[in-house]
């Protein structure tokens, strides 16, 4: 057994795996065995070390990895069932229904996803009298909520107006959401961890028992984890420290979600006397990928030197395709998969946003490829599903105003906008939840029946809300004569939706109780498709592609205002930000890299015309090859290239930022600027890059 856990494995990895006791961190480039290093840490600690399976504690970035990883090991050693292995989100959902009532969470508590979020901030909005959007305020409450601080604290950095409201409006609408909340016994998603995280500070006893359930800890892509994600780690290590730390700060891409790099970067201080594991092979990828890959990410500044080399020599050159526009682009990529034949899920398309996806999807389904968009609008975001997990969740917690509205009047059964508005009404003055309201209007509105019905529906279904999921959900659909409303509401794509509505009694049917499956869906929902995958082509983000490998990648639009993205391309930080996304982009392939660039996109309706990243300039041109296999169109003349401007600054100089507004240049050298700008602070930013004029 020994053996086979360990010589399938390089001489640093198998250091690694070795590793027994105290703090530990893997840090090396992508595709070098780091997450496969921390598979067969996990089984050689079971197999040769006498730790337990209900010891062991692997954290991953998303459900995906789990299950994968679960699997390996499965296979690999003996009482792998008791294995703890998820995501930080499942992680802490798992201990706050154990142990919720201890930090005031209400048993059926339910965990609102990204569309509940927004349409309570609505609603709160509404409520307030207030015109703004609740965009950018989900966007302050996330970063809030990932930093594990107040919203309150983020507020005071934030200039007098955001998102078109005054600081102490803001205040107010923040408050007051998350007092609904509370009065509605639900949690966003940043709430999970912040809830755990309070958990575990504030009671001793819980925190003892978990340390015990995880002795060993391991968290992948640790370069990407939270303040709040680092807290929960550190608290749960303890003195002990038994932590193995892994990630490769050049995938550092979640800084919108607060997570820092700093993490890897100060590990050992944080945890005195870790190991550093360095693995500097690649076994990922040809070598002519990794060579690109590596040119890409060798110039961000703010990074340390690392080694990465290929294991797999040579191999097919990477290609660059200049398409004319993007539908262009999307036949090529279409054609050239094709061209290739199947197996389809050999093959990876990535982009930069979600928008991208579409023609791409077109142009596949065109042809008759099969494909999937992973991340996007998933199964469990389609208005059935929603509709019939909404009932369950107010079945558990008619608290529930989010799902209650939802349900209300779907399907159809007499309760318009007219009498929701007078239960609203009836809700606030009386202080009561909505569900009570309806109660209250049940016994004095002129037309209770609906009403009436209805309530009764909800008691029918609150009696089945804690048995097995299945047979809630038939219940509920025959109740509701579900299927026939589809059939009115939907007659154009009604075997679609009602092949949904079989998938979700198949996915229920998994599931032990409701309560599981709730929540199994509120941690999938955001990213991840269910599993069934086939022969077919993988659509995502570059942001969903983390930890995942092809053997064929595409990687469209590489051009300016994507890749770097307009929003990101304006500092230092954000400009490195986006090179390491491309790098993860470009070290997903295994054999074959394709890329692209549009000369035309639309943006905003309106198709501009579009220059080739420059991060592709920036690549010598040896290492990779122009390749068009429609040969027979006319020349075009070659694209723009970026002229650096001279360096004209010393110091002292007053300058304007289109975004950060007046400031003074601090210091100067080379192409590197770091400006003062007022109310904003201290920015370093590339002169070529940044659009900086003289004031
Ligand atoms: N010693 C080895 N021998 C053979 N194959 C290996 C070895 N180490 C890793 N691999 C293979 O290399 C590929 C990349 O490994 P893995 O996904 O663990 O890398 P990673 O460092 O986690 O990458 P990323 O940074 O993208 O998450 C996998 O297919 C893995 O099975
Ligand atoms: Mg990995």
């Amino acid at each position: 057994m020994d053996d086979e856990l360990l010589h399938s494995l390089n001489e640093a990895q198998r250091q690694a795996v070795l590793h027994f006791e105290g703090p530990a961190l893997v840090v090396a480039g992508a595709g070098s065995g780091k997450t496969r290093t921390v598979v067969h840490r996990v089984a050689y600690l079971i197999a040769q070390r006498g730790v337990f399976p209900s010891e062991i504690l692997a954290v991953t970035f998303t459900n995906k990895a789990a299950e994968e990883m679960r699997e390996r090991l499965r296979r690999m050693v003996r009482g792998a069932g008791e294995l703890w292995v998820s995501t930080f989100h499942a992680a802490a959902l798992r201990l706050l229904r154990v142990y919720g009532e201890r930090v005031g969470l209400k048993p059926g508590f339910v965990v609102y996803d990204e569309d509940d979020q927004t349409a309570l901030l609505k609603e709160v909005l509404k409520e307030l009298g207030l015109a703004a959007r609740p965009g950018p305020i989900k966007a302050l409450l996330d970063r809030a909520k990932n930093r594990g601080e107040a919203p309150e604290t983020l507020l005071q950095d934030l200039p007098e107006y955001y998102g078109g409201l005054s600081r102490g409006r803001l205040l107010e609408v923040v408050r007051r959401y998350g007092e609904a909340l509370r009065a509605q016994g639900a949690l966003d998603f940043g709430d999970i961890l912040l809830y755990a995280l309070r958990l575990l500070e504030g009671d001793g006893e819980v925190l003892r028992r978990v340390r015990r359930r995880a002795r060993f800890i391991h968290v992948d892509e640790y370069q990407d984890t939270s303040p709040v994600q680092y807290r929960l780690t550190k608290l749960l290590a303890g003195e002990e420290a038994n932590l193995m730390a892994v990630g490769d700060p050049d995938q550092g891409i979640y800084s919108f979600r607060a997570a820092d790099i700093k993490n890897i970067l100060e590990f050992t201080r944080d945890f005195p006397g870790a190991k550093v594991y360095r693995l500097e092979e690649n076994y990922r990828s040809t070598e002519a990928i990794l060579r690109f890959a590596n040119a890409v990410i060798a110039r961000n500044a703010l990074r340390l030197e690392k080694t990465l080399r290929a294991v797999r020599p040579g191999g097919e050159p990477v290609r660059l395709y200049r398409a004319r526009d993007a539908r262009d682009e999307a036949r090529f990529v279409a054609e050239e998969i094709q061209r290739l034949g199947p197996p389809f899920d050999r093959v990876a398309v990535l982009y930069r946003t979600n928008a991208q996806s579409r023609l791409l999807e077109q142009a596949l389904a065109s042809r008759g490829i099969g494909a999937r968009v992973v991340g996007g609008v998933g199964f469990f975001e389609r208005a059935e599903v929603k509709d019939l997990l909404a009932y369950a969740r107010l079945a558990l917690n008619p608290l529930d105003g989010v799902s209650l509205k939802r349900v209300l009047n779907t399907p159809p059964r007499g309760i318009g906008p007219a009498t929701v508005e007078k239960l609203t009404r009836i809700a606030q003055e009386r202080g009561l939840p909505l569900y009570e309201a309806l109660r209250v209007g049940a016994e004095a509105l002129p037309r209770p029946e609906p009403l009436r019905h209805f309530l009764a529906l909800m008691e029918e279904l609150g009696d089945l809300a804690f048995g097995p999921a299945e047979g809630f959900f038939r219940h509920l659909l025959e109740a509701t004569d579900y299927p026939a409303y589809l059939k009115e509401a939907y007659p154009e794509d009604l075997e679609d939706r009602l092949e949904n509505v079989e998938e979700l009694l198949r996915a229920a049917r998994e599931a032990e109780g409701l309560v599981e499956f709730l929540d199994k869906v509120a941690l999938t929902a955001r990213a991840e498709e269910p599993a069934e995958a086939g022969g077919r082509v993988a659509l995502m983000t570059l942001h969903n592609a983390k930890g995942l490998e092809f053997p064929v990648v595409f990687l469209v639009g590489v051009e300016e205002g994507l890749l770097p993205h307009r929003s990101s391309a304006s500092t230092l930080e954000g400009l490195e930000e986006e090179r390491r996304l491309f790098y993860v982009g470009l070290t997903r392939a295994q054999e074959r890299l394709y890329l692209s660039h549009a000369e035309e996109r639309e943006v905003y309706g309106r198709s501009e015309s579009a220059r080739p990243s420059r991060f592709l300039e920036e690549v010598e041109e040896g290492l990779y090859q122009e390749y068009d296999p429609y040969r027979e169109r006319p020349p075009r003349p070659a694209p723009p290239t970026h002229k650096p401007k001279p360096g004209a600054y010393r110091g002292g100089e007053k300058v304007v930022h289109p975004r950060f507004g007046p400031g003074t240049v601090v210091a100067a050298s080379g192409d590197e600027v770091t400006v003062h700008f007022e109310g904003v602070g201290l920015k370093r930013l590339s002169l070529r890059y940044a659009d900086l004029r003289p004031a």
